[in-house]
C-alpha cells in the first residue's frame, strides 16, 4: 500500500484534499480522521501538519507527501519535490515599516520575526549578514508593533495582510513556493516505485483538466491550416473530413485561460460550431 501524508489544517488542506477527491481518491468526511484507508486504490493517507509532513517522507516512514516548497526547505528533512501543483502559491518576503531599511544587506545587528527561521537563516547567511533570528509561530506581522523585531519575513500571497499591518515589502523574495509532492531524498531521477508513478499521473492528469478545455469546431478545408495554427494542440490536432466535403471538423485541447479569445479569433477567420467543453479526466 502506498502511504501519503496529506496537510490536516492551514491553507493546503482543503486544495489538497480536492484534488485527491479529483483524482479518484477517497477523502475524509471528518477532520478528525487522522489516517484514511483507500483500499480500492491501495493507498493510506495520513493527515499531518503541513509543517511536519517533509519530516515523517524524509524519514523514509510514508512514502510520498503533499506539502509546500518553503515548508520543505524549512524543515532540512532529507525529503525533495517531485512535482508541483498549482495551488498555496506564494512567496517569502521581507517586511519592514516605510522608510527604515530597504534590503537584506543593510539588516546587520537586526533581529528578523520569522516562522521559517531555517530558511531566513539559510538567506542571511548567503548574504553575509549578521543578524538574529527571532522564531516565531504565525502572525509575525505583529512582531514589529509589539517591539520583538525590526523586519520580518513572511508569507505573502495578495500583500494585504503586511498592508494591514502597515509594513512594506523589501528586497528581492526569499523564495516562491507553492504546493507540492515530496519524497525522501536521494532517488537517481525517474521514480522508481509504480505506485508513486501511477499516483503522479493521477495528480497529472487533475492538472491538465483544470488547465485545458476540449475545443471542438468547422472550418472551411482551405483555412485548416490557419485555424489550426490557433489551436495546436498538446501533440496535433485532430482533423476529420465533414459530410459537406469543403468543410473538416478540428478538435485540440486549449488553455482554459485562453479559450474565449482563440473562440473569437476562430469566428473571425470563418469557422462555425466552436464548442469548449470540460475535460473530466486525463492521462497524456
Ligand atoms: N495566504 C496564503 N496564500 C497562499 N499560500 C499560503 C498562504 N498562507 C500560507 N500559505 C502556504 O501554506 C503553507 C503553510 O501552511 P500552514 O498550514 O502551516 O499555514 P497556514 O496556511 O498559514 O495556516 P495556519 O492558520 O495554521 O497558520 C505554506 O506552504 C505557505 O506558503
Ligand atoms: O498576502 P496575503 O494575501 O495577505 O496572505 C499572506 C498571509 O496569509 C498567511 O497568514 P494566515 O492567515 O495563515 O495567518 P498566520 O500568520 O497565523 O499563519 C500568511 O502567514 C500571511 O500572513
Ligand atoms: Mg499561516
Amino acid at each position: 500500500m502506498l502511504r501519503i501524508a496529506v496537510p490536516n489544517k492551514g491553507s493546503l488542506s482543503e486544495p489538497a484534499a480536492a484534488m485527491l477527491h479529483e483524482a479518484g481518491y477517497r477523502q475524509r468526511k471528518d477532520r478528525r480522521e487522522l489516517v484514511l484507508i483507500d483500499a480500492d486504490n491501495q493507498v493510506e493517507f495520513f493527515y499531518l501538519r503541513p509543517r511536519d509532513i517533509a519530516i515523517y517522507v524524509g524519514s523514509g516512514r510514508l512514502d510520498i507527501g503533499i506539502t509546500g516548497r518553503d515548508l520543505l526547505l524549512d524543515s532540512g528533512a532529507e525529503a525533495e519535490e517531485i512535482m508541483e501543483l498549482g495551488f498555496a502559491a506564494s512567496t517569502l518576503r521581507y517586511a519592514t515599516r516605510p522608510g527604515t531599511v530597504r534590503d537584506v544587506r543593510e539588516f546587520g545587528g537586526l533581529s528578523i520575526a520569522t516562522s521559517f527561521a531555517g530558511v531566513v537563516t539559510a538567506h542571511l547567511a548567503e548574504h553575509g549578514v549578521d543578524a538574529s533570528v527571532v522564531h516565531l509561530d504565525g502572525a509575525v506581522e505583529t512582531a514589529i508593533q509589539l517591539g520583538v523585531a525590526e523586519v520580518i519575513a513572511d508569507v505573502v500571497e495578495t500583500g494585504t495582510t503586511l498592508r494591514n499591518a502597515g509594513l512594506e515589502i523589501i528586497g528581492e523574495p526569499i523564495l516562491e513556493s507553492e504546493a507540492v509532492v515530496i519524497r525522501r531524498a536521494g532517488g537517481d531521477g525517474e521514480e522508481e516505485d509504480p505506485k508513486v508513478r501511477q499516483f503522479l499521473r493521477r495528480l497529472q492528469g487533475v492538472l491538465v483538466a483544470r488547465r485545458y478545455v476540449m475545443m471542438d469546431y468547422d472550418i472551411r478545408a482551405e483555412l485548416v491550416d490557419k485555424a489550426v495554427s490557433l489551436t495546436p494542440g498538446l501533440e496535433s490536432p485532430t482533423v476529420s473530413p465533414l459530410h459537406d466535403q469543403g468543410w473538416v471538423a478540428v478538435r485540440s485541447m486549449v488553455p482554459v485561460q485562453d479559450a474565449q479569445r482563440i473562440m473569437d479569433e476562430l469566428y473571425e477567420l470563418g469557422a462555425r460550431a466552436i464548442l469548449s467543453t470540460g475535460i473530466h479526466a486525463a492521462r497524456l
